[in-house]
Protein backbone atom coordinates (compact mmCIF):
# COMPACT_ATOMS: atom_id res chain seq x y z
CA UNK A 1 0.00 0.00 0.00
CA UNK A 2 1.29 3.69 -0.86
CA UNK A 3 1.27 6.08 1.57
CA UNK A 4 0.82 10.23 2.40
CA UNK A 5 4.29 11.57 1.77
CA UNK A 6 5.56 14.87 2.93
CA UNK A 7 8.55 16.61 0.30
CA UNK A 8 10.47 19.50 1.54
CA UNK A 9 13.16 18.79 -0.78
CA UNK A 10 12.37 22.58 -2.72
CA UNK A 11 13.08 24.19 0.30
CA UNK A 12 16.72 23.44 0.39
CA UNK A 13 17.77 27.05 -0.30
CA UNK A 14 15.92 28.08 2.67
CA UNK A 15 16.84 25.94 5.19
CA UNK A 16 19.67 23.94 5.97
CA UNK A 17 20.27 20.14 7.17
CA UNK A 18 21.72 21.65 10.96
CA UNK A 19 18.47 23.21 11.44
CA UNK A 20 16.07 20.12 10.24
CA UNK A 21 18.38 17.96 13.04
CA UNK A 22 18.18 20.79 16.20
CA UNK A 23 14.07 21.04 15.25
CA UNK A 24 14.05 16.99 15.06
CA UNK A 25 14.75 16.71 18.73
CA UNK A 26 12.32 19.28 19.36
CA UNK A 27 9.62 17.26 16.94
CA UNK A 28 10.92 14.10 19.30
CA UNK A 29 9.98 16.07 22.37
CA UNK A 30 6.68 17.16 21.54
CA UNK A 31 5.98 13.28 19.87
CA UNK A 32 6.58 12.15 23.49
CA UNK A 33 3.97 14.68 25.48
CA UNK A 34 2.08 13.66 23.07
CA UNK A 35 1.74 10.24 22.92
CA UNK A 36 2.86 9.77 26.56
CA UNK A 37 -0.14 11.74 26.81
CA UNK A 38 1.45 14.53 29.19
CA UNK A 39 1.71 17.72 27.53
CA UNK A 40 -0.70 20.80 28.03
CA UNK A 41 -4.40 19.86 26.77
CA UNK A 42 -3.98 16.11 27.67
CA UNK A 43 -7.65 15.56 28.31
CA UNK A 44 -8.59 16.07 24.84
CA UNK A 45 -6.13 13.22 23.29
CA UNK A 46 -8.89 10.91 22.28
CA UNK A 47 -8.13 11.05 18.17
CA UNK A 48 -4.96 10.01 18.55
CA UNK A 49 -6.61 5.97 18.80
CA UNK A 50 -9.83 6.27 17.32
CA UNK A 51 -8.49 4.75 13.85
CA UNK A 52 -8.45 1.58 16.11
CA UNK A 53 -10.27 1.98 18.98
CA UNK A 54 -14.14 3.46 18.04
CA UNK A 55 -16.99 2.35 19.10
CA UNK A 56 -17.54 -0.91 17.00
CA UNK A 57 -21.24 -0.78 17.90
CA UNK A 58 -21.74 2.81 17.43
CA UNK A 59 -19.84 2.33 13.90
CA UNK A 60 -22.50 -0.33 12.91
CA UNK A 61 -25.37 1.98 13.83
CA UNK A 62 -24.16 4.84 11.74
CA UNK A 63 -24.55 2.48 9.20
CA UNK A 64 -27.60 0.88 9.71
CA UNK A 65 -28.66 4.88 10.22
CA UNK A 66 -27.63 5.88 6.68
CA UNK A 67 -29.34 2.98 5.25
CA UNK A 68 -32.23 3.97 6.42
CA UNK A 69 -32.06 8.04 5.93
CA UNK A 70 -30.71 6.85 1.86
CA UNK A 71 -34.22 5.20 1.85
CA UNK A 72 -36.49 7.51 3.46
CA UNK A 73 -35.05 10.47 2.51
CA UNK A 74 -34.50 12.49 -0.70
CA UNK A 75 -32.76 15.39 1.11
CA UNK A 76 -30.59 14.99 4.16
CA UNK A 77 -29.45 18.18 6.25
CA UNK A 78 -26.78 18.11 7.94
CA UNK A 79 -26.74 20.75 10.60
CA UNK A 80 -23.66 22.19 12.43
CA UNK A 81 -20.50 24.47 13.04
CA UNK A 82 -16.69 24.27 12.87
CA UNK A 83 -15.72 20.91 13.84
CA UNK A 84 -19.23 19.76 14.09
CA UNK A 85 -19.29 20.82 9.87
CA UNK A 86 -15.79 20.98 8.42
CA UNK A 87 -14.93 17.26 8.48
CA UNK A 88 -18.36 16.24 6.92
CA UNK A 89 -18.29 18.45 3.98
CA UNK A 90 -14.81 18.23 3.24
CA UNK A 91 -14.62 14.54 2.88
CA UNK A 92 -18.13 14.21 0.92
CA UNK A 93 -16.54 16.95 -1.45
CA UNK A 94 -13.15 15.04 -1.38
CA UNK A 95 -14.91 11.58 -2.04
CA UNK A 96 -18.21 12.05 -3.83
CA UNK A 97 -18.99 13.52 -7.66
CA UNK A 98 -18.05 16.93 -8.33
CA UNK A 99 -21.53 17.91 -8.72
CA UNK A 100 -23.05 15.49 -6.26
CA UNK A 101 -26.32 17.53 -5.32
CA UNK A 102 -27.29 17.98 -8.74
CA UNK A 103 -26.04 14.67 -10.35
CA UNK A 104 -29.81 12.61 -12.00
CA UNK A 105 -30.97 10.69 -9.00
CA UNK A 106 -30.25 7.20 -11.17
CA UNK A 107 -26.94 8.14 -10.97
CA UNK A 108 -25.96 9.64 -7.58
CA UNK A 109 -28.46 6.58 -5.90
CA UNK A 110 -28.02 9.06 -2.55
CA UNK A 111 -30.08 11.77 -0.61
CA UNK A 112 -28.69 15.33 -1.69
CA UNK A 113 -27.02 16.75 1.12
CA UNK A 114 -27.00 20.05 2.29
CA UNK A 115 -25.79 21.88 4.90
CA UNK A 116 -27.10 24.36 7.38
CA UNK A 117 -26.05 26.41 10.99
CA UNK A 118 -22.76 27.47 9.71
CA UNK A 119 -24.49 31.58 9.67
CA UNK A 120 -26.76 33.29 10.38
CA UNK A 121 -28.00 33.95 7.16
CA UNK A 122 -31.89 34.10 7.09
CA UNK A 123 -31.43 34.45 3.23
CA UNK A 124 -29.33 30.83 2.73
CA UNK A 125 -31.50 29.10 5.35
CA UNK A 126 -34.99 30.30 3.77
CA UNK A 127 -32.97 29.70 0.05
CA UNK A 128 -32.19 25.84 1.82
CA UNK A 129 -35.90 25.31 2.85
CA UNK A 130 -37.21 26.02 -0.63
CA UNK A 131 -34.62 23.60 -2.43
CA UNK A 132 -36.53 20.90 0.27
CA UNK A 133 -39.76 22.11 -1.00
CA UNK A 134 -42.21 18.86 0.05
CA UNK A 135 -39.65 16.69 -0.69
CA UNK A 136 -38.94 14.00 2.13
CA UNK A 137 -35.85 14.54 4.06
CA UNK A 138 -34.32 14.12 7.42
CA UNK A 139 -31.73 16.32 9.77
CA UNK A 140 -28.63 15.20 11.08
CA UNK A 141 -28.08 18.03 13.79
CA UNK A 142 -24.28 18.00 15.03
CA UNK A 143 -22.74 20.10 18.13
CA UNK A 144 -20.34 18.59 20.70
CA UNK A 145 -22.09 21.55 23.54
CA UNK A 146 -25.55 21.60 22.17
CA UNK A 147 -25.46 25.21 22.85
CA UNK A 148 -23.97 26.96 19.61
CA UNK A 149 -26.18 29.80 18.73
CA UNK A 150 -25.58 28.99 14.39
CA UNK A 151 -27.04 25.59 14.82
CA UNK A 152 -29.55 25.65 17.24
CA UNK A 153 -31.07 28.56 15.64
CA UNK A 154 -31.01 26.55 12.14
CA UNK A 155 -32.31 23.24 13.87
CA UNK A 156 -35.38 24.94 15.57
CA UNK A 157 -36.29 26.10 12.31
CA UNK A 158 -35.45 22.96 10.60
CA UNK A 159 -37.21 21.06 13.37
CA UNK A 160 -40.38 23.08 12.71
CA UNK A 161 -40.58 22.34 9.09
CA UNK A 162 -40.76 18.37 10.02
CA UNK A 163 -43.07 18.88 12.50
CA UNK A 164 -45.16 20.33 10.52
CA UNK A 165 -44.90 18.14 7.72
CA UNK A 166 -44.80 14.23 9.31
CA UNK A 167 -46.26 15.42 13.00
CA UNK A 168 -44.18 15.09 15.78
CA UNK A 169 -43.15 11.60 16.15
CA UNK A 170 -42.79 10.69 12.70
CA UNK A 171 -40.53 14.09 12.80
CA UNK A 172 -38.05 12.37 15.50
CA UNK A 173 -37.53 9.26 13.90
CA UNK A 174 -36.26 11.81 10.56
CA UNK A 175 -33.96 14.09 13.75
CA UNK A 176 -30.36 12.79 14.23
CA UNK A 177 -28.78 14.09 17.27
CA UNK A 178 -24.82 13.92 17.64
CA UNK A 179 -23.76 15.30 20.98
CA UNK A 180 -22.16 15.11 24.36
CA UNK A 181 -23.19 11.36 25.56
CA UNK A 182 -24.75 12.94 28.91
CA UNK A 183 -25.11 17.02 28.80
CA UNK A 184 -26.06 19.83 26.70
CA UNK A 185 -29.23 21.10 25.61
CA UNK A 186 -28.70 18.91 22.60
CA UNK A 187 -29.02 15.89 24.59
CA UNK A 188 -32.05 16.54 27.00
CA UNK A 189 -34.09 17.55 23.92
CA UNK A 190 -33.30 14.51 21.85
CA UNK A 191 -33.63 12.40 24.98
CA UNK A 192 -37.30 13.87 25.66
CA UNK A 193 -37.97 14.02 21.82
CA UNK A 194 -36.51 10.34 21.24
CA UNK A 195 -34.27 10.77 18.84
CA UNK A 196 -31.42 8.62 17.43
CA UNK A 197 -28.47 9.79 19.05
CA UNK A 198 -24.70 9.25 18.33
CA UNK A 199 -21.84 10.80 20.42
CA UNK A 200 -19.07 13.06 20.02
CA UNK A 201 -16.21 11.62 22.99
CA UNK A 202 -15.37 13.78 25.98
CA UNK A 203 -11.84 13.45 25.09
CA UNK A 204 -12.51 14.61 21.21
CA UNK A 205 -12.28 18.17 20.33
CA UNK A 206 -14.62 19.10 17.75
CA UNK A 207 -11.45 20.53 15.03
CA UNK A 208 -10.48 16.38 15.46
CA UNK A 209 -13.63 14.76 15.32
CA UNK A 210 -13.99 14.45 11.76
CA UNK A 211 -13.44 10.13 12.43
CA UNK A 212 -16.35 10.01 14.84
CA UNK A 213 -19.95 9.94 14.26
CA UNK A 214 -19.85 13.44 13.45
CA UNK A 215 -18.51 13.20 10.14
CA UNK A 216 -19.46 9.43 9.91
CA UNK A 217 -22.86 9.65 9.76
CA UNK A 218 -22.86 12.32 6.91
CA UNK A 219 -20.21 10.79 5.20
CA UNK A 220 -21.67 6.79 4.71
CA UNK A 221 -24.99 8.56 3.95
CA UNK A 222 -23.14 10.32 0.72
CA UNK A 223 -22.14 6.45 -0.12
CA UNK A 224 -18.96 6.46 0.69
CA UNK A 225 -16.82 3.82 2.53
CA UNK A 226 -16.16 4.78 5.79
CA UNK A 227 -14.65 1.29 6.75
CA UNK A 228 -11.77 2.66 3.82
CA UNK A 229 -11.71 5.47 5.38
CA UNK A 230 -10.73 4.30 9.12
CA UNK A 231 -8.74 1.53 7.84
CA UNK A 232 -6.79 4.93 6.17
CA UNK A 233 -6.15 6.69 9.31
CA UNK A 234 -4.91 3.44 10.50
CA UNK A 235 -2.46 3.44 8.74
CA UNK A 236 -2.06 6.76 9.22
CA UNK A 237 -1.74 6.35 13.11
CA UNK A 238 0.68 3.57 12.70
CA UNK A 239 2.86 5.86 10.29
CA UNK A 240 2.85 8.54 12.85
CA UNK A 241 3.28 6.86 16.02
CA UNK A 242 6.16 4.11 15.38
CA UNK A 243 8.59 5.57 12.69
CA UNK A 244 11.82 7.84 13.33
CA UNK A 245 11.42 11.19 12.54
CA UNK A 246 13.26 10.15 8.91
CA UNK A 247 10.88 8.42 7.71
CA UNK A 248 8.03 10.19 10.12
CA UNK A 249 6.08 12.37 7.05
CA UNK A 250 3.76 14.28 9.74
CA UNK A 251 6.78 14.61 12.36
CA UNK A 252 8.61 16.44 9.46
CA UNK A 253 5.94 18.44 8.33
CA UNK A 254 5.91 19.66 11.55
CA UNK A 255 9.42 20.46 12.23
CA UNK A 256 9.99 21.97 9.03
CA UNK A 257 6.93 24.66 9.02
CA UNK A 258 8.76 25.53 12.29
CA UNK A 259 11.58 26.31 11.24
CA UNK A 260 10.02 28.27 8.84
CA UNK A 261 8.05 30.50 11.13
CA UNK A 262 10.82 30.99 13.10
CA UNK A 263 12.71 32.70 10.12
CA UNK A 264 9.81 35.28 10.30
CA UNK A 265 7.07 33.32 7.60
CA UNK A 266 4.16 34.18 9.37
CA UNK A 267 1.43 32.84 6.78
CA UNK A 268 0.89 29.38 5.48
CA UNK A 269 -0.75 28.61 2.26
CA UNK A 270 -2.22 25.48 1.20
CA UNK A 271 -2.42 25.66 -2.16
CA UNK A 272 -4.87 22.91 -4.22
CA UNK A 273 -5.08 22.44 -7.73
CA UNK A 274 -8.22 20.04 -7.13
CA UNK A 275 -11.78 22.23 -6.97
CA UNK A 276 -12.42 18.67 -4.62
CA UNK A 277 -9.96 19.84 -2.24
CA UNK A 278 -11.60 23.29 -1.45
CA UNK A 279 -13.33 21.87 1.85
CA UNK A 280 -10.17 19.89 2.92
CA UNK A 281 -8.29 23.40 3.19
CA UNK A 282 -11.17 24.74 5.15
CA UNK A 283 -10.88 22.15 7.61
CA UNK A 284 -7.52 22.39 7.76
CA UNK A 285 -7.84 25.92 8.11
CA UNK A 286 -9.44 25.51 11.31
CA UNK A 287 -7.49 22.56 12.79
CA UNK A 288 -4.65 24.49 12.31
CA UNK A 289 -5.92 27.99 13.35
CA UNK A 290 -7.59 27.03 16.42
CA UNK A 291 -4.75 24.70 17.34
CA UNK A 292 -1.79 27.05 17.33
CA UNK A 293 -3.46 30.83 17.01
CA UNK A 294 -3.25 31.78 20.60
CA UNK A 295 -1.07 33.53 23.43
CA UNK A 296 -0.22 35.58 20.20
CA UNK A 297 1.71 33.47 18.60
CA UNK A 298 1.08 30.99 15.63
CA UNK A 299 1.28 30.27 11.86
CA UNK A 300 -1.95 32.17 10.07
CA UNK A 301 -2.97 29.61 8.01
CA UNK A 302 -4.42 30.48 4.70
CA UNK A 303 -5.65 28.41 1.68
CA UNK A 304 -6.17 28.62 -2.47
CA UNK A 305 -7.86 26.56 -4.90
CA UNK A 306 -5.30 26.77 -7.79
CA UNK A 307 -5.21 26.96 -10.84
CA UNK A 308 -7.86 29.12 -10.11
CA UNK A 309 -6.74 31.75 -7.63
CA UNK A 310 -3.51 31.98 -9.23
CA UNK A 311 -5.77 34.38 -11.32
CA UNK A 312 -6.06 36.71 -8.14
CA UNK A 313 -4.19 35.70 -5.32
CA UNK A 314 -1.45 34.38 -7.39
CA UNK A 315 0.04 38.39 -7.62
CA UNK A 316 0.63 38.66 -4.23
CA UNK A 317 2.08 34.96 -3.41
CA UNK A 318 4.55 35.75 -6.18
CA UNK A 319 5.18 38.88 -5.62
CA UNK A 320 3.74 40.02 -2.55
CA UNK A 321 5.24 40.76 1.11
CA UNK A 322 7.18 37.80 1.72
CA UNK A 323 5.61 36.83 5.08
CA UNK A 324 4.83 33.09 3.85
CA UNK A 325 5.52 29.49 2.76
CA UNK A 326 3.42 27.65 0.73
CA UNK A 327 2.32 23.95 1.10
CA UNK A 328 1.01 21.92 -2.02
CA UNK A 329 -1.05 19.50 -1.80
CA UNK A 330 -0.70 17.17 -4.87
CA UNK A 331 -3.05 13.83 -6.12
CA UNK A 332 -1.03 12.12 -7.49
CA UNK A 333 -3.27 9.95 -10.12
CA UNK A 334 -6.51 11.69 -11.10
CA UNK A 335 -9.60 9.74 -10.59
CA UNK A 336 -11.16 10.83 -14.23
CA UNK A 337 -9.33 11.28 -17.72
CA UNK A 338 -10.25 13.78 -20.36
CA UNK A 339 -7.87 14.25 -23.83
CA UNK A 340 -7.33 17.13 -25.64
CA UNK A 341 -8.27 16.55 -28.87
CA UNK A 342 -6.67 17.92 -31.98
CA UNK A 343 -8.59 20.60 -34.14
CA UNK A 344 -8.74 21.11 -38.01
CA UNK A 345 -7.77 25.07 -37.81
CA UNK A 346 -5.51 25.42 -34.71
CA UNK A 347 -7.64 28.80 -33.51
CA UNK A 348 -7.22 28.59 -29.99
CA UNK A 349 -3.20 27.19 -30.10
CA UNK A 350 -3.99 24.29 -28.31
CA UNK A 351 -2.96 21.76 -30.78
CA UNK A 352 0.25 21.31 -29.47
CA UNK A 353 -1.80 19.71 -26.30
CA UNK A 354 -3.48 17.40 -28.60
CA UNK A 355 -3.27 13.57 -27.30
CA UNK A 356 -2.82 14.73 -23.91
CA UNK A 357 -4.80 14.57 -21.09
CA UNK A 358 -5.72 17.16 -18.77
CA UNK A 359 -4.66 15.95 -15.99
CA UNK A 360 -0.77 16.04 -17.44
CA UNK A 361 -1.83 20.33 -17.75
CA UNK A 362 -2.34 20.53 -14.41
CA UNK A 363 0.75 18.74 -13.53
CA UNK A 364 2.87 20.97 -15.51
CA UNK A 365 0.81 23.91 -13.57
CA UNK A 366 1.52 22.66 -10.13
CA UNK A 367 5.22 22.09 -11.31
CA UNK A 368 5.85 25.86 -13.24
CA UNK A 369 4.28 27.35 -10.37
CA UNK A 370 5.94 25.78 -7.43
CA UNK A 371 8.99 26.44 -9.33
CA UNK A 372 7.95 29.98 -10.15
CA UNK A 373 6.80 30.33 -6.39
CA UNK A 374 10.35 28.79 -5.06
CA UNK A 375 12.01 31.40 -6.94
CA UNK A 376 9.78 34.21 -5.65
CA UNK A 377 10.87 33.08 -2.46
CA UNK A 378 8.23 31.67 -1.31
CA UNK A 379 9.51 28.10 0.06
CA UNK A 380 7.20 25.36 -1.00
CA UNK A 381 6.51 22.07 0.61
CA UNK A 382 4.65 19.13 -0.88
CA UNK A 383 2.10 16.68 0.62
CA UNK A 384 1.71 13.89 -2.02
CA UNK A 385 -1.57 12.21 -1.93
CA UNK A 386 -1.58 8.91 -4.01
CA UNK A 387 -5.35 8.94 -4.82
CA UNK A 388 -8.87 10.13 -4.70
CA UNK A 389 -10.21 7.87 -2.54
CA UNK A 390 -11.79 7.07 0.86
CA UNK A 391 -8.27 5.48 2.55
CA UNK A 392 -5.93 7.99 1.48
CA UNK A 393 -8.19 10.67 2.79
CA UNK A 394 -8.29 9.08 6.20
CA UNK A 395 -4.60 8.98 6.07
CA UNK A 396 -4.39 12.86 5.09
CA UNK A 397 -6.93 13.66 7.69
CA UNK A 398 -4.61 11.63 10.40
CA UNK A 399 -1.77 12.97 9.01
CA UNK A 400 -2.72 16.68 9.62
CA UNK A 401 -3.91 15.86 12.88
CA UNK A 402 -0.89 14.21 14.10
CA UNK A 403 1.09 17.26 12.46
CA UNK A 404 -0.57 19.73 14.31
CA UNK A 405 -0.48 18.21 17.67
CA UNK A 406 3.39 18.17 17.59
CA UNK A 407 3.68 21.39 16.10
CA UNK A 408 1.81 23.24 18.52
CA UNK A 409 3.80 21.81 21.53
CA UNK A 410 7.15 22.77 19.51
CA UNK A 411 5.50 25.91 19.35
CA UNK A 412 4.68 26.38 23.24
CA UNK A 413 1.16 26.56 23.08
CA UNK A 414 -1.65 24.23 24.12
CA UNK A 415 -2.79 22.62 20.89
CA UNK A 416 -6.43 21.29 22.31
CA UNK A 417 -7.91 24.28 23.60
CA UNK A 418 -9.87 27.04 21.73
CA UNK A 419 -10.05 30.12 24.27
CA UNK A 420 -9.93 32.48 21.92
CA UNK A 421 -13.19 31.82 20.29
CA UNK A 422 -15.49 33.01 23.59
CA UNK A 423 -15.27 36.38 22.50
CA UNK A 424 -17.34 37.19 20.26
CA UNK A 425 -19.71 35.01 21.37
CA UNK A 426 -19.87 37.04 24.88
CA UNK A 427 -20.53 40.70 22.88
CA UNK A 428 -22.76 38.89 20.70
CA UNK A 429 -25.12 37.48 23.65
CA UNK A 430 -24.61 40.97 25.41
CA UNK A 431 -26.21 42.75 22.40
CA UNK A 432 -28.83 40.30 21.77
CA UNK A 433 -30.13 40.80 25.46
CA UNK A 434 -29.11 37.32 26.83
CA UNK A 435 -30.34 36.71 30.30
CA UNK A 436 -27.07 36.98 32.60
CA UNK A 437 -25.30 39.95 29.79
CA UNK A 438 -26.74 43.01 31.27
CA UNK A 439 -23.54 44.92 32.53
CA UNK A 440 -21.88 44.01 29.48
CA UNK A 441 -24.60 45.10 27.44
CA UNK A 442 -24.61 48.68 28.69
CA UNK A 443 -20.68 49.14 27.92
CA UNK A 444 -21.44 47.69 24.39
CA UNK A 445 -24.37 49.98 23.67
CA UNK A 446 -22.13 52.48 24.28
CA UNK A 447 -19.44 51.82 21.93
CA UNK A 448 -21.65 51.12 19.28
O1 LIG B 1 -19.98 21.31 18.29
P1 LIG B 1 -20.22 22.64 18.90
O2 LIG B 1 -20.15 22.58 20.40
O3 LIG B 1 -21.51 23.24 18.42
O4 LIG B 1 -19.05 23.61 18.48
C1 LIG B 1 -18.81 23.93 17.13
C2 LIG B 1 -17.56 24.69 16.94
O5 LIG B 1 -17.58 25.88 17.72
C3 LIG B 1 -16.33 26.09 18.35
O6 LIG B 1 -16.45 25.73 19.69
C4 LIG B 1 -15.92 27.53 18.24
O7 LIG B 1 -16.92 28.37 18.67
C5 LIG B 1 -15.40 25.15 17.62
O8 LIG B 1 -14.27 24.85 18.34
C6 LIG B 1 -16.29 24.00 17.33
O9 LIG B 1 -15.77 23.18 16.33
Amino acid sequence: MDKIKFDYSKTAGFISSNEVLYMKKLAEDAKKLLVDKSGAGNDFLGWIDLPEAYDKEEFERIKKAARKIQKDSEVLVVIGIGGSYLGARAAIEFLRHSFYNNLPKELRRTPEIYYAGNSISSTYLKGLLDVIGDRDFSVNVISKSGTTTEPAIAFRILKKRLEEKYGRKEAAGRIYATTDKARGALKVLASEEGYETFVVPDDVGGRFSVLTAVGLLPIAVSGADIDQLMAGAAQGRKLAMESEFEENDAMQYAAVRNILHRKGKSVEVLSNYEPFMHYVGEWWKQLYGESEGKDQKGIFPAAVDLTTDLHSMGQFIQDGARIMFETVIEIESSREELVIEEEKVDLDGLNYLAGKNMEFVNNCALNGTLMAHTDGNVPNLLVKVPQQTEFYLGELFYFFEFAVGISGYILGVNPFDQPGVESYKKNMFALLGKPGYEDAREELLKRL
